[in-house]
């Protein structure tokens, strides 16, 4: 299905069975039993939709329940409301089973099986893997040896991020989900489009005619994409160290936004004619050798430092990570799309752990006017900038320049300004949830995009591997490695401020200051 009715139309999911599986881990408590609470609560979970949890560990289905309702009360900020429950809880079934064992997926089939006798699913099943990405395959071939996969009705399959480790392995996991599943049958989880202001990015470009003449490289000088954290590694030192900022951020959601921004307009609001203008962004986009790596990228590793007035140890002393680890928790890159749009214009992005912000934004600056008429106190005039708030704020902000009032013609730089905090807004796993449920695979990744980000990270992965990139330090609490400035030319450091929470009416004088400053 494609997404005309998506904008606009509240949609009645289909009936169907859910089955997921690693339900009783981290992932499923913490966001996707909150989703499923929260579509239920909208009224969008239809009669026949059940909800079939599975992991090796044994529940009942009343003590999987009242584990999913613990789970609820800790991730439902609002508080679980009793009549929601009410309407959720006899939805949710569980049985045991370890996805190594065929047996186990015989079982689950008779299992589903007679949950489907009790009222009419339609014949649908959608699969969610919420386990270690190592399961993911042979997950989906045990799903077909065991019939699961055939069904009168459809069946989908939604799997979680990391998609393979480099582009071989995620080849090969493609080629094993494909025996069973069909490419418009996967859907690959990318969070980042689950959100509310990415979703928003291809709206605010293609329903504004302002913005249209001016989106190519005549009108923007440059575009800095950050998604900041102020987070450690937390307990997930046994992925990361094998992930890394590059894999786990830059390869996935970062590259997403860059699609987002660059991308032509679709000829049509459709799944397919909008991934197809997202994939041809990744064919245009410079990839970089191994030797050239450390011209255009920098990575970075946070050591012990404050965050919040709270003292924070280095990446080397937390629980799991090897004392000597080389694994990076900063990247900085300078990207370049090489098409008619977009040649000359850098992108640069930048995603770190322990800075000193949570923010997700995207800053479009436009190319300066002619310093000729009109100055700020300095002499200079600061660019137009179009900011895109992901988080922790939704909004954008357009920064204009105006007349200070007064006597003086002094030009200062003021922000038209539309924000909400994120919170007031779906999580992305709702929403993404829904679409799965829907078949809309519009903001789940299509495998060519998948291939194609592989294909640009690899290089950069094995740069890093080889050590033709040095791995600096930066101090927890600060903006990453200095390289990292040194990287946005033709005014080094000039890394826009990032607003968290806050607004950037309180600040902009002091941006402007920071863009004189580092012009001089
Ligand atoms: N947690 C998060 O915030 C995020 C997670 N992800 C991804 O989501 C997926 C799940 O992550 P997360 O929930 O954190 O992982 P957890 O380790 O918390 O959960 C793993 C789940 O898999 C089950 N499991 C493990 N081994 C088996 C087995 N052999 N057979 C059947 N079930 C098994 C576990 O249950 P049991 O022990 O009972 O078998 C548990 O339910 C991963 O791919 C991760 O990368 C992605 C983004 C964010
Ligand atoms: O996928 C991931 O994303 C989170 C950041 O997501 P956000 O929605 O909070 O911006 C990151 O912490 C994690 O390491 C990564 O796996």
């Amino acid at each position: 299905m494609g997404v005309e009715s998506q904008v606009n139309t509240r949609r009645q999911v289909p009936p169907h069975v859910f089955v997921l599986f690693g339900a009783t881990g981290d992932l499923a408590h913490r966001k996707l039993f909150p989703a499923l609470y929260q579509l239920e609560k909208k009224g969008l979970l239809p009669e026949g939709m059940s909800i079939v949890g599975t992991a090796r560990r044994s529940y009942t289905d009343d003590s999987f329940r009242d584990e999913v309702r613990k789970a609820l009360d800790s991730f439902v900020k609002e508080g679980v409301e009793d009549d929601v429950w009410s309407r959720l809880a006899p939805r949710i079934h569980y049985i045991a089973g370890n996805v190594d064992n065929e047996d186990d997926f015989r079982k689950l089939a008779d299992f589903v099986g007679e949950i489907e006798k009790e009222k009419d699913h339609g014949g649908n099943r959608l699969f969610y893997l919420s386990m270690a990405p190592r399961f993911f395959g042979e997950t989906a071939l045990n799903l077909k040896k065991a019939g699961l996969a055939d069904t009168k009705g459809w069946r989908r399959l939604i799997i979680e991020k990391p998609f393979g480790h480099d582009y071989q392995s995620a080849a090969e996991l493609n080629q094993e989900l494909s025996t069973a599943f069909s490419e418009d049958e996967i859907f690959r989880i990318d969070h980042y489009l689950g959100k509310e202001m990415v979703q928003n990015i291809e709206v605010i470009r293609f329903a504004n005619s302002m913005f249209g003449p001016l989106w190519d490289n005549r009108s923007i000088s440059c575009v800095q994409i950050t998604s900041s954290e102020t987070v450690g590694v937390e307990d997930r030192a046994s992925y990361y160290e094998t992930a890394g900022a590059l894999r786990d951020m830059v390869q996935n959601h970062m590259l997403q936004m860059v699609m987002m921004v660059a991308m032509e307009p679709p000829s049509r609001l459709h799944t397919e004619a909008i991934r197809d203008e997202k994939v041809k962004v990744l064919r245009s986009l410079r990839a970089y050798r191994e030797d050239e790596v450390g011209q255009h990228v920098v990575r970075g590793q946070y050591a012990a430092g404050e965050i919040d007035g709270k003292s924070v140890p280095g990446y080397r002393e937390e629980p799991g990570v090897a004392p000597d680890s080389k694994t990076e928790t900063f990247v900085a890159a300078k990207l370049f799309i090489d098409n008619f749009r977009w040649a000359g214009v850098p992108f640069y992005i930048r995603t770190g752990k322990r800075m000193p912000k949570k923010s997700t934004e995207i800053v479009i600056q436009f190319r300066n006017m002619p310093e000729h008429l009109y100055f700020n106190q300095d002499g200079k005039l600061g660019p137009n900038l179009l900011v895109i708030r992901i988080n922790p704020v939704e909004g954008m902000y357009l920064q204009l320049n105006v007349k200070r009032p007064g006597t003086e013609n002094v030009v200062v730089p003021v922000a038209l300004e539309f924000s909400q905090p994120a919170d007031k807004s779906p999580e992305a796993y709702e929403r993404l949830l829904h679409d799965a449920m829907h078949g809309d695979s519009t903001f789940f990744t299509r495998w060519d995009e998948v291939a194609l980000a592989w294909k640009f990270v690899d290089p950069i992965a094995n740069a890093f591997a080889e050590g033709r990139v040095p791995l600096d330090t930066y101090k927890a609490g600060t903006w990453g490695p200095k390289a990292s400035d040194d990287l946005v030319q033709p005014n080094p450091g000039l890394w826009w401020p990032l607003y968290g929470n806050e607004s950037p009416m309180q600040d902009l004088e002091r941006a402007v200051g920071h863009l004189v400053e580092v012009k001089r």
